[in-house]
This record gives structure tokens, C-alpha cells and sequence, in this order.
């Protein structure tokens, strides 16, 4: 019997030639990846091996052209079951060595096609690790990727990547935000979803670029979850009469993000119990006084150790984020909303990585508790938040 083994869809039509560019000159050279043309973005570089699916389909990384460190990828092909949206977020995507075969039982297609379906212009075949170590040593910046049979020469294409927006000062959380409230049901202790309205917990969560996994790790602990466009106003939060109130991750510039900061004092001077992930960590940091700041090239992976200094356990966990909060480690903070901690931080490089309030029920984290993809050390911080609704209510 002879097998054929069938080349990724690259592979077979003999993949046009591609350039990667960098604003500041600095080129590479491979073949195309995924769909033929042209992108630009924030270039940044995952450190996770596993979980692509989930990185390319987090709408955190709107605008940004992702370079993955683990040198193979696509092994186990896409499938129906890990996307964390509903469409592939990331601008670009560069690879090394993609897979030729994908094999997993849950595979569907390759990586390669699901990019051309999407239109995600990618490159492959590039020293990764050159690139990587370019941008730890020279920040995060802006890139294009050219690819086809006729392309610009390097002066028209650099001066193209100049052009491109920026990172600092976007707005985009919006872009990438449900349209309409939907409600993610409670699943009860048998496994099937609970009744809208009968559910032990209702949360209203503020969409600025929400992972799918999110309000699952709710619904898991029995909460209703009702998530809500990012444009929501005061009124609209609290017509769900919720037990708690949740602001998501996003795409984007904190500073840039007027209306969930001014929501989220809303919120806090209720008292209503609150917790953010990520973008919704920025929020709180503004809606408390403190500054954010662009980090030189950010916290990308699966593999980041942060401390909780509540009670002293490192954890392993999962990081997209490219800003930071500006507040001090070595003391409490007086704000308008009471005292504030910094409650997590990265190992790594003392990167505030959680806050929390101590006169209220408030707090937040800079990584992804939801962990999808990622160790599950930190789902904990879901049941925090369950028990400091139980707590209000006591
Ligand atoms: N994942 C996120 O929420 C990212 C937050 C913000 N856009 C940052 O890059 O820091």
C-alpha cells in the first residue's frame, strides 16, 4: 500500500515568496504562510509551545503580528473546539517550521488553511529566534509582511510600515466588542445550564475583547454571566442587578479608554463586587489614579511565574499583555475608592501583575486566570471573586 502524504495548502502551491519588515530596517526573508498579500501590526512574540489556536483567536492581539519562539507549529491542525472567538484576531503570524502533516483527532484542517480561509497573511521559514531576540533587545515595533510573486522593493516597503498606527495611544477595544449583550448560562451541579434568572450568582461582564473561556470559568462556579457591549453605560450594568461586575481583556492602550474607566468608578463607588482580567487590570489601575505604561516588549506566553503576596504562592500562568500598571510595590496606596495593594507580581521582572482593594470588594489581575491557553494555577482568583459575592450578600 503506498501512502500519500499530502503537503499544507502552502506547500502545495508552491509558496510565493515573503519579507518580513521591521520600522526599524531590520529584515527577514521566507516563503508565505497562510494567506498571500499584505499586513502590518505591533510586532510581539509568544513564548507559548502549545495553544495557538487560542492565541491567534484572542482579540487581544487585534493589531498585532505574532511571532511564535516554539520553532514548530501546527502539529495538531485546527479545530472546532479551542477557538476563543470567533474569528482570528491577529494581524499577522510568523512561524519557522510549519507543520507539514498535522495529526490530532480533533484536527478539522491545517493551520495554513484555516489562515487563507481567514485572510491572515503569515510568514514562514524565518530565523524566529533572530527576530525574537531583535525585539527583547529593541522593543517591541511596528512590522509588514509583504508576500507574492511581485513585491515592493525595501525602501517602498519600510516606508509602508512607517505609516502603519502605532500601539501607543490605540483605541480598539471597541472594534473588537460585542455588538449585543448575550447571556452565558450557570451550569449547575449536574452539568446542564441552568435557567436564565435561576442561577446563585448574576455577573455583568463589560466586553473589550473577551476570551471565550472567561465567562465559562464563571458559568462552571454557577454564575450567569451576562456579557455586555463595551459602549454600556451605568444604567445598563445595573439593570442585570448584578451580584458582581466583571471588566474583560482588550485590545489596545489603556490610556485610551475613557469610558470603561469612568464605568468602572461607577461601579466601584456602589461597592459592588468587581473583578478585571488584563485590560480590565489597566482599568482598575486608572480608575484607582494610577498611571499605565507601555512595557519594552511585553509578557507573552504560557510559562510566567507570579507571585500572589496575599499569600505568598507562586504560580505558573498565561500572559498577553504589552502595558503595565504604574503603582508602588512597597506600599498600601491611598485612592478615591479607599487603600490599594499591588497583590500579584511577575517574577520575572517585577511587573505589577494584580491589584486589590482593602477597604472594598474589588480586584483585578494582568494575566489570564482563564487559562486557555495555559496552567491552571491561578483559577482560584474565579473563586475570590464567588466568595466576595457570598461575602456582600452576607
Ligand atoms: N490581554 C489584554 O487584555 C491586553 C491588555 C492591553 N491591550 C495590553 O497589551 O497590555
Amino acid at each position: 500500500m503506498t501512502t500519500s502524504i499530502q503537503g499544507t495548502a502552502s506547500q502545495r502551491r508552491k509558496a510565493a515568496p515573503a519579507v518580513l519588515v521591521l520600522e526599524d530596517g531590520r529584515t527577514f526573508r521566507g516563503r508565505a504562510y497562510g494567506a498571500v498579500g499584505v499586513t502590518f501590526g505591533e510586532a510581539v512574540f509568544s513564548t507559548g509551545m502549545t495553544g495557538y489556536q487560542e492565541t491567534l483567536t484572542d482579540p487581544s492581539y487585534h493589531r498585532q503580528v505574532v511571532v511564535m519562539t516554539a520553532p514548530h507549529v501546527g502539529n495538531t491542525g485546527v479545530n472546532d473546539d479551542d477557538p476563543e472567538s470567533k474569528r482570528i484576531w491577529v494581524a499577522g503570524y510568523v512561524v519557522r517550521d510549519p507543520a507539514r502533516v498535522p495529526s490530532n483527532w480533533r484536527s478539522r484542517r491545517s493551520l495554513d488553511e484555516e489562515l487563507v480561509q481567514q485572510g491572515v497573511v503569515g510568514i514562514s521559514g524565518i530565523d524566529t529566534r533572530a527576530l525574537t531576540r531583535h525585539l527583547r533587545e529593541r522593543g517591541a515595533m511596528r512590522v509588514g509582511i509583504f508576500s507574492g510573486n511581485a513585491l515592493p522593493d525595501e525602501g517602498t516597503m519600510l516606508a509602508e510600515v512607517r505609516q502603519a498606527p502605532e500601539m501607543k495611544g490605540a483605541s480598539l477595544y471597541e472594534e473588537v466588542a460585542t455588538k449585543e449583550t448575550y447571556v452565558v448560562p450557570a451550569i449547575g451541579p449536574d452539568g446542564e445550564a441552568v435557567p436564565i434568572g435561576a442561577a446563585k450568582y448574576t455577573v455583568a461582564a463589560v466586553d473589550l475583547g473577551i476570551k471565550g473561556m472567561t465567562p465559562q470559568r464563571m458559568a462552571e462556579r454557577g454564575i450567569e454571566v451576562h456579557v455586555l457591549p463595551a459602549t454600556a453605560s451605568v444604567e445598563d450594568i445595573y439593570a442585570v442587578e448584578p451580584d458582581g461586575v466583571f471588566f474583560s481583556n482588550g485590545p489596545g492602550d489603556p490610556e485610551k479608554a475613557e469610558h470603561p474607566v469612568s464605568l468602572m468608578r461607577a461601579v466601584l463607588e456602589r461597592k459592588t463586587p468587581l473583578f478585571g482580567i488584563c485590560f480590565g487590570n489597566q482599568i482598575l489601575g486608572r480608575a484607582l489614579g494610577f498611571g499605565t505604561y507601555k512595557l519594552k516588549y511585553g509578557h507573552r506566553g504560557i510559562n510566567q511565574p507570579v507571585q500572589d503576596r496575599t499569600t505568598g504562592k507562586v504560580e505558573v500562568t498565561a500572559h498577553n499583555h504589552g502595558f503595565a500598571v504604574d503603582a508602588p510595590l512597597d506600599k498600601v496606596s491611598e485612592t478615591p475608592y479607599g487603600r490599594a495593594e499591588v497583590s500579584h507580581v511577575c517574577l520575572n521582572d517585577q511587573v505589577v501583575e494584580g491589584l486589590q482593594l482593602l477597604d472594598q470588594p474589588a480586584f483585578s489581575v494582568q494575566y489570564h486566570p482563564e487559562a486557555a491557553a495555559g496552567p491552571h494555577d491561578a483559577a482560584y482568583l474565579f473563586d475570590r471573586f464567588v466568595e466576595l459575592m457570598e461575602g456582600q450578600r452576607a
